[in-house]
Parts: structure tokens; C-alpha cells; sequence
């Protein structure tokens, strides 16, 4: 448990932006594979806020900082390191000399730990191509900490620049514009160096950096696909139709700002679906279904670049505008480029998981509020899809309050122009909506208070188009009904007639029934050839309903699975399972005990809870 840090701002943050406050951040990193850290300086500028400020407080964890220095004048700046709490880190407090102008820049000297938490380093043999080692990041919620010494918290907003200098023959990967007429190595050189310019303002949480044997495919005017060889080409066909989600995400949200949109397809053991790094989406392998399936992760990646990216939560206690708003414009975009029904069956298939896992946490446990308090728990253990779910049905419930998409998507417009490059908090939201809908009397009837501080299920639900839903629930009734005895009650017709959509929440069903007889669905298996899937949410789904209903094969198929596979979406779940049936808890605990060392620190940290290991 960690106290509220002393900022006002933000309870997961030392920093004192309002005292003074980073506007630059400018990094000249070494990446080292051997030790696994990056060392070099970051030169920080800063502005006084309050004249009489007389210490810089910044965030940092299990950095090693050697020297601290005024940039202009070379003096060197005294600083203490408090020590760590727990995943929060240590409070760095820099000295100013009391002659410091409103403005300045210092020098921090500094290297990263090989355990940094925000890192994941990975020897050639955890890389698809076995040959070049390979490192990442991931800094939502408050990892950037681990990277660099800063203001750690979405409050703060900084352009960056970056000079990476990386062992020959590997590639550098930034949130940023890669200037790549000054990123040149040379034939022969060990090192070359990789040139990064971001000119929008962005949190910390939003740097991101990769570096490994990477290679590129244009997919479109303004984006390219990276990823290892072996995976690029597969990459390529999957979001081949990423232009086409930008153009109807700019209809809906307004000018694209940031440039160039590219993905990066990462390793396995990357831990999120998607992560929204500007200029730069991270991915994960496992939305590679081979029939572009999956897409909808890139929907709703891009659709952060105006949710998240331009108008950014203030601290994560307000996590809910970053994601109830991209799930409502990731919807938008599927409706438009596919059609209304599968826009509200997703929404639908969203509402059946929002309340498994109001189920699964409590109704009154308040992790399940809109607006939640941060002031004792660490971002990553109040991480749920309540924020994404019951987010967008609030904001569905608004658009319908003041007459429907006509009347709201103008006002997303409004919004987004209105608050781009700045941090804003759910009280910023709430004034706004009502100062421009003030002409319509039936906003005096929403019920602000219940919407964003109550626990449990929203107040309302809207009506979906049940179009899609119908077949599924047919099939669920048909299967939970069947007694295994009688021949399965699906044809091959059947099984061609669903869209991937429809098997994926028709599973998600059989989920939220009893267990089934093994035999049951072993013929199922065969029948819907899950035996080989390749779609991840697919294999995922499956293995859950193996494992809850006691099938000792899925057992070992699963911790296979999740040697590999970091996502967190599919690996606690799993865990969990595993953890909840005494055949395979221990097997569970072994597995993770082996293999915590190659997963990314978020999911070592959580899985180490879910497993009953720490509190
Ligand atoms: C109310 C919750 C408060 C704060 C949570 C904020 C961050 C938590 C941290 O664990 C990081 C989350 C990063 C998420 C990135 C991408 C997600 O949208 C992925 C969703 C799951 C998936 O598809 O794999
Ligand atoms: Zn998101």
C-alpha cells in the first residue's frame, strides 16, 4: 500500500508539476543487451511555476542516477533518493540554486536496472528469429518511472527527443518521428545511432521505445508495419486496412495530428492487446488471426489518438475517459466500416464481459466505480475492463440523452479540439457536456453521481441490435441442452454460418454456464476444429471452458501456451482457472515459478497475486 504521494494532482506521482513542471524532455540513451540497461543523460527543462520553489521532485524506479547538473552553467545540482515504496519507486528531490531563472535545463546522468519494470529484454532465443536479442516497453500506468527520471504522471504533457545509439545491425523504434536522414550507422560500425523528434506534448506514460532485428512493410500512405521478419509479411495482409480506419476515424473524431500512424507487431510475451503509442501503435502477435479478424484492436488503437493521446486522463483515477471514450469511437469506426449490427454486437459482447467481471470482483467492490480512488492502490491492481465497458455504455447513454450520434459526434469534435494537449479530469468532462446540451431539459435526469462514483452495474443498459446476438444464444441453448449422447445438434452449414465475432461470443457463453461433460466437448472441438484454432481469442475462450470444466488435456496445453503468450487479457484469466481447480494449482504455481523471469514485470507482479504468492 502506498500512502498518497504529494502531489495534488496525481496519488500515483512524487511530482510537484505545480510548483514546477518538465516542458522538454530530451534523451541521449546507449542501449547495452550484455548488462540490459540503457545509460546515458536526459536533459530535462523545466519552468517555475511558483517563483520561490526551491526543489524539482521526480519520479524514478531502481534507476541508478550518478550526477545531476544545471545544463547552462554545468554547476552540479545536490539530490537525495528516498527510499522505494513498494512499485511506486523513490522520490529523487533535486536542489535548485537559488539564483535558478524561471526557466532552465538540467542534466541527469543516469542508467536503468536490468529489472527496470517498464523494460522487457529479451535474449535471441525469446525472438521469433533466434538470432538478435531484442527489448521493449511498456509504461501505461506509471513504468516510464523505470525508463527515466520525470514527472511520472499524464498531468504533465512534454514534447521529446531522442538519440539512441544501438548495436549494429539492429533497428530503434520510437513514439516519435524517426529522423531517419540523421539515423545512420555505416558499414562496420558497432553502434548506429537512431534520431527521434515527438513535437506534440505527451504524458510519460506515452514514450515507448523498441529495438531489435526489425524490418518494415508500407501498408499505407502514412503508416508501415515493423516487426521481426518472420512475422512482417503476415503483419502486412492483417492490417492492410489501417488507412481506411484512419480516414473513418478522422470523419468521426476530426484531423489526424500525429503524423505518420505505423504498427509494431511485437513478441508474444507483450502484455496488452494494443498499447496507443503516438506515431507508433504496439501490438501484439496474438491479434494475427490470419483473416483480419482482429482488426478491431487497431480500431480502437487509433481511436486513442484523439482519446488518450490529445485529450489524456489527468491522473488514472479518470482512466475512464481514456478508455470508455476509445471504445465508444472504436465502435463507431467497426459500425462504418463493416456495419450497425456488429458495432452493437460488440458493444453487447463488451456488456456480457463487463458483467463477468463485476461478478468476479464484487458489485460493491469500488474498483468497479467509473471514477475511482487511486489513493492507496497501484494503478496496475485497479486495471480492469470496467473503465473500457461501462465507460462506453455511459457515453452511449449521454449520446442518446441529447438525440442520438447527430447531436454527439459534433460535440466529440468540440471536445477533442477543444482539449487537445491538455490532462483533464471527469469534473473537466462533466461541464462541458452540460454547458453545451444546456438547452436540452433531459439532461437534468442523468444521474452523474451513480453513473461515476457507484460501485456495480451501470444504471442503465441501452438497447442493442440483437441481430448477430440471436444465432449465438440458438447455439448456446442447443449445445448446453444437448445431452452428448444423441448426435451434436450443429451441421457443417451451421459452423460455416458464424462469423469468427459470433463463435468467439458464443464461446464467451458457454463460459458463463456450469462445467460441460468432457465428451461434450470433445465432439464440439471437433466439430468447430478448435483442436488447431489459430485466433487467439478463440484458443483463449476454449482453453477456459477445458479448464472449468475439469478436461486434464487442456491442462498442459494451456501452461504451453502461456510459456509463450504475456497478454494479460488471456494469461490471469488463465492462471486464475488453473489456480481455482487443486489438480492443476500446483502445476500453475511451478509453471509461473520457472518462467517469471521471462515475462514482463506487470504480469510477473499480478500473476504473483492472482496466484495467491504476495498480497
Ligand atoms: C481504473 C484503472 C486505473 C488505472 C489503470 C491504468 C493502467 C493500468 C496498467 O496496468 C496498464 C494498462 C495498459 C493497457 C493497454 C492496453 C489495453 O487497452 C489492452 C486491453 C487488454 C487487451 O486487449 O489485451
Ligand atoms: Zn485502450
Amino acid at each position: 500500500m502506498a500512502p498518497r504521494g504529494l502531489s495534488p494532482n496525481d496519488p500515483s506521482s512524487y511530482s510537484r508539476p505545480d510548483q514546477i513542471i518538465l516542458t522538454n524532455i530530451f534523451l541521449a540513451l546507449d542501449a547495452n543487451f550484455e548488462r540490459k540497461i540503457f545509460s546515458g543523460n536526459v536533459d530535462l527543462s523545466v519552468k517555475k511555476i511558483n517563483e520561490d520553489v526551491k526543489e524539482l521532485i521526480l519520479d524514478s524506479k531502481d534507476l541508478n542516477i550518478d550526477s545531476i547538473y544545471e545544463k547552462e552553467t554545468g554547476r552540479k545540482l545536490n539530490f537525495t533518493i528516498s527510499s522505494p515504496i513498494e512499485e511506486f519507486g523513490s522520490k529523487v528531490s533535486v536542489e535548485l540554486p537559488p539564483d535558478a531563472p524561471t526557466e532552465f535545463v538540467i542534466t541527469i546522468q543516469y542508467e536503468t536496472s536490468p529489472n527496470a519494470s517498464g523494460l522487457q529484454w529479451l535474449r535471441p532465443e525469446q525472438t521469433a528469429g533466434k538470432q538478435h536479442p531484442y527489448v521493449f516497453s511498456q509504461f501505461q500506468a506509471i513504468a516510464a518511472r523505470s525508463f527515466l527520471p520525470c514527472q511520472d504522471t499524464p498531468f504533465v504533457k512534454t514534447k521529446y527527443q531522442a538519440v539512441i545509439s544501438v548495436p549494429d545491425g539492429l533497428t530503434a523504434v520510437m513514439s516519435a518521428i524517426c529522423d531517419s536522414s540523421r539515423s545512420l550507422g555505416g558499414r562496420g560500425n558497432r553502434k548506429q545511432l537512431f534520431h527521434f523528434v515527438q513535437d506534440i506534448p505527451i504524458p510519460a506514460y506515452l514514450i515507448a521505445i523498441a529495438i531489435g532485428a526489425l524490418e518494415s512493410r508500407d501498408i499505407g500512405p502514412r503508416s508501415k508495419v515493423w516487426s521481426e521478419k518472420e512475422v512482417v509479411d503476415d503483419a502486412a495482409y492483417e492490417f492492410a486496412n489501417t488507412e481506411h480506419q484512419l480516414r473513418i476515424a478522422e470523419e468521426i473524431c476530426g484531423p489526424y495530428v500525429w503524423g505518420r500512424y505505423d504498427l509494431l507487431v511485437l513478441p508474444p510475451s507483450f502484455p496488452f492487446g494494443g498499447m496507443e503509442n503516438p506515431c507508433l501503435t504496439f501490438v501484439t502477435p496474438t491479434v494475427l488471426a490470419g483473416d483480419r479478424s482482429l482488426a478491431n484492436v487497431v480500431a480502437h488503437e487509433i481511436s486513442h489518438s484523439w482519446t488518450g493521446n490529445l485529450v489524456t486522463n489527468a491522473n488514472f483515477e479518470h482512466f475512464w475517459l481514456n478508455e470508455g471514450f476509445t471504445m465508444l469511437i472504436e465502435r463507431k469506426i467497426i459500425g462504418r466500416l463493416e456495419n450497425e449490427h456488429l458495432q452493437d454486437f460488440e458493444a453487447y459482447d463488451g456488456l456480457q464481459e463487463l458483467k463477468d467481471t463485476i461478478k468476479r470482483l464484487g458489485e460493491d467492490n469500488p474498483l468497479t466505480q467509473l471514477v475511482v480512488n487511486l489513493t492507496a492502490t497501484h494503478p496496475d491492481d485497479a486495471f480492469s475492463i470496467v473503465p473500457y465497458e461501462k465507460g462506453q455504455l455511459f457515453l452511449r447513454y449521454l449520446e442518446r440523452i441529447v438525440g442520438g450520434p447527430e447531436h454527439f459526434e459534433p460535440f466529440l469534435r468540440k471536445y477533442f479540439d477543444t482539449f487537445k494537449y491538455k490532462s483533464i479530469t471527469t469534473d473537466t468532462f462533466r461541464n462541458f457536456y452540460e454547458s453545451n446540451f444546456a438547452h436540452i431539459d433531459a439532461i437534468k435526469e442523468i444521474d452523474w453521481q451513480t453513473w461515476l462514483y457507484s460501485p456495480g452495474f451501470p444504471p442503465e443498459i441501452p438497447e442493442f441490435d440483437m441481430s448477430y446476438v440471436k444465432v449465438c444464444t440458438d447455439f448456446s441453448k442447443r449445445f448446453i441442452e444437448w445431452d452428448g449422447v444423441s448426435p451434436i445438434p450443429f451441421t457443417d452449414d451451421d459452423v460455416k454460418s458464424l462469423r469468427t465475432e459470433q463463435l468467439i461470443h458464443l464461446l464467451q457463453k458457454i463460459i458463463a454456464e456450469e462445467p460441460q461433460s468432457i465428451e461434450k466437448l470433445r465432439q464440439f472441438e471437433d466439430k468447430f476444429g478448435l483442436k488447431s484454432v489459430k485466433n487467439a481469442e478463440i484458443k483463449y475462450r476454449w482453453l477456459r471452458i477445458g479448464l472449468q470444466s475439469h478436461w486434464e488435456d487442456k491442462i498442459g496445453e494451456t501452461l504451453d501456451w502461456l510459456v509463450h503468450v504475456g497478454r494479460m487479457k488471456y494469461a490471469r484469466p488463465l492462471y486464475r482457472a488453473l489456480y481455482d481447480w487443486e489438480v492443476s494449482r500446483q502445476r500453475a504455481i511451478d509453471s509461473y515459478t520457472k518462467n517469471k523471469d521471462n515475462m514482463m514485470h506487470v504480469l510477473a507482479y499480478t500473476l504473483s497475486k492472482d496466484l495467491k504468492l504476495s498480497e
